[in-house]
């Protein structure tokens, strides 16, 4: 961008400021009312966005947020400080928010729209019934000194603070791992993300953004009753401006807000029996036809999240006795035990490959050791710190990185964006020097660091799961049947990646079914069968013994 069209871009955006903010100087009543609804829907939907655009958790919860916030200045607005109500609701929202979205965060789909509709429900019938047995009269008046002046500049302010917020929320780590967990959840926990801690923090913020939006539009009321505070129809309302825009980007629900309260306004007027009717029909519309939102038309949205240098200097780690010990452990699923008793011991920078028949418990024992699965018995041990039973997060922050049966990458995502969320909470017991360029060399990516995972050909996308497993220093990789699925060049390519991690001393666990694989790649190997280790060795030790034949080669040998 030339000089010349910066300062013009400069100047543009300050008139429009100014034309913006002094609106209640030239506005008459009505298009004052009008401008205060979409400022005070712009928020609503922005601090929408901000949560369920990256995380897809469609809440209808707006209202409830927005509700409490509005009984919070029915309650003492007339007697507090107008910034004490503000600061009180905003409190209470926060502390709501964080009660529920604990208990709630964990459900997904279906669960969770249900879960937040019912909350907002609950909210509105426990405000009804204080009121009714507590404070003796369903509604409230709130007689305020606030103008519709001062209401629309604090609305305004509210904006300008949630823009700002969005904005550099979207430039910090939280930003890239919240779109990581809407992208995959699962290779985001084991890529060092806490999940359950980033959506409740994004979920406590835009809650008290809702909050205090109720809290500022009080006053326009004069009369709060649950009915108006707790309008099931602003959630509803809400997600069709957000998905109109376009929830992916922090400025696209703004685009879904102005034409949606217009047209609001003139079927309110028009057609006051049939709103809902339209509101549905308007609903299934952009969800058929807009999928990413009016801005989506315009062009790629996406945040680019600061990629490029992810090393970090970690303390050395702890380099006597065993990486990895095992020990007797045990998982079951009801009367089944899928894993049994198995021990075993992994030294630094060895491949230990596991083998056995479909069924026989090796990606059972993957989970354990990643913490996808409590064990149900026994001990891990890595490098002498417990972690059986450790959440994915705090195990894959300590250093063991994995890749899954089923590839999963982060579809949404770049390929470089991919990498470098696994570097975000990268943690001590973690050391390392690459950056994600070199990570992605290394694999063989290099190029494509700005393509969408989601694009990528099949071994491409096994590739990107190589090099995010390593973004995390890992001192522990856990490949589960990564070579599965590859034809005959793709295989050599892939032994070839491998046998490269072997010389740099990575040490890795290897489930395969590709013998020439184990052959080639690891120096010791264990044999699972119903569960049970039923031999281990030097592979071609292992692969002619007897029992081992009877078990798992009598299968197929890839
Ligand atoms: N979440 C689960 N709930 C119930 N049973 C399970 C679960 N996960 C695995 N199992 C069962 O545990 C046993 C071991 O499965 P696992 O996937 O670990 O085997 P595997 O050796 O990795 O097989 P494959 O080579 O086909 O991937 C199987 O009988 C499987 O059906």
């Amino acid at each position: 961008m030339s000089g010349a069209t910066r300062t013009a871009l400069w100047c543009a955006g300050l008139l429009l400021a100014a034309v913006v903010v002094a609106y209640p100087y030239y506005a008459n009543g009505y298009y004052l009312a009008l401008g205060i609804s979409i400022l005070y829907f712009t928020i609503l939907a922005t601090a929408w966005a901000m949560f369920s655009g990256p995380t897809r958790y469609i809440s209808l919860a707006t209202v409830a947020f927005f509700g409490i916030g509005a009984y919070t200045a029915a309650a003492f607005g007339e007697t507090w400080p107008w910034p004490a109500v503000l600061l009180a609701a905003a409190a209470i929202g926060a502390v709501v928010a964080a009660i529920t979205g604990l208990s709630t965060l964990r459900l997904s789909g279906i669960y969770f729209v249900i879960f937040s509709f019912g909350l907002a429900e609950l909210i509105r019938q426990l405000v009804i019934w204080y009121e009714v047995n507590i404070h003796k009269s369903v509604g409230r008046y709130l007689f305020s000194a606030v103008t519709q002046d001062v209401l629309y500049w604090q609305l305004l302010g509210l904006t300008a603070l949630l823009f700002l917020t969005g904005f550099l929320l979207g430039r910090s780590r939280y930003g890239l791992a919240l779109r990581a967990i809407g992208a995959d959840e699962t290779a985001a926990s084991h890529s060092g993300i806490d999940a359950t801690r980033v959506k409740l923090a994004v979920f406590v913020i835009s809650a008290v953004f809702m909050s205090v939006t109720g809290a500022v539009m009080a006053p326009r009321w004069t009369y709060i009753d649950p009915s108006i505070a707790f309008n099931p129809m602003i959630s509803f309302q809400v997600v069709i401006m957000a998905l109109l825009g376009g929830a992916g980007s922090l400025f696209g629900p703004v685009l879904g807000v102005v034409p949606l309260v217009l047209l609001f306004e003139v079927l309110t007027a028009t057609l006051p029996n049939h709103f809902s009717i339209v509101l549905g029909a308007i609903f299934v519309i952009i969800v058929m036809l807009l999928p990413r939102g009016v801005i989506g038309l315009i062009g790629p949205t996406r945040r680019k999240a600061p990629v490029s240098e992810i090393a970090t200097n970690a303390p050395a780690r702890d380099q006597s006795g065993p990486l990895l010990r095992v020990d007797d452990v045990g998982k079951s699923f009801g009367g089944l035990r899928a894993v049994d008793q198995v021990s075993f011991e992994v030294t630094r920078g060895q491949i230990v490959g596991i083998i056995g028949p479909n069924g026989s418990g090796k990606t059972t024992l993957l989970n354990v050791l990643s913490g996808a699965l409590v064990p149900s018995s026994g001990k891990v041990r890595l490098g002498g710190t417990m972690i059986g039973g450790l959440k994915p997060h705090l195990i894959a922050r300590l250093g063991i990185a994995r890749t899954f049966q089923l590839v999963r990458v982060m579809a949404d995502l770049t390929v470089a964006e991919n990498v470098a969320a696994a570097a975000l909470f990268r943690g001590a017991a973690t050391s390392g020097g690459e950056t994600t360029g070199e990570l992605l060399d290394l694999v063989g990516l290099g190029k494509m660091q700005d393509t969408p995972a989601g694009d990528l050909t099949y071994i491409d996308q096994k590739r990107l799961e190589l090099a995010r497993a390593l973004a995390l220093s890992p001192q522990l990789v856990l490949l589960d049947e990564w070579l599965a699925g590859l034809n005959p060049s793709e295989l050599e390519t892939g032994i070839a990646l491998i046998a490269k991690l072997r010389d740099r001393g990575v040490t890795i666990i290897m489930v395969e079914h590709v013998m020439d694989a184990i052959r080639a790649l690891c120096g010791h190997c264990i044999v699972m069968n119903a569960g049970s280790v039923i031999a281990r060795g030097a592979p071609d030790a292992v692969l002619s013994d007897p029992t081992v034949i009877t078990a798992y080669l009598g299968e197929a040998d890839a």
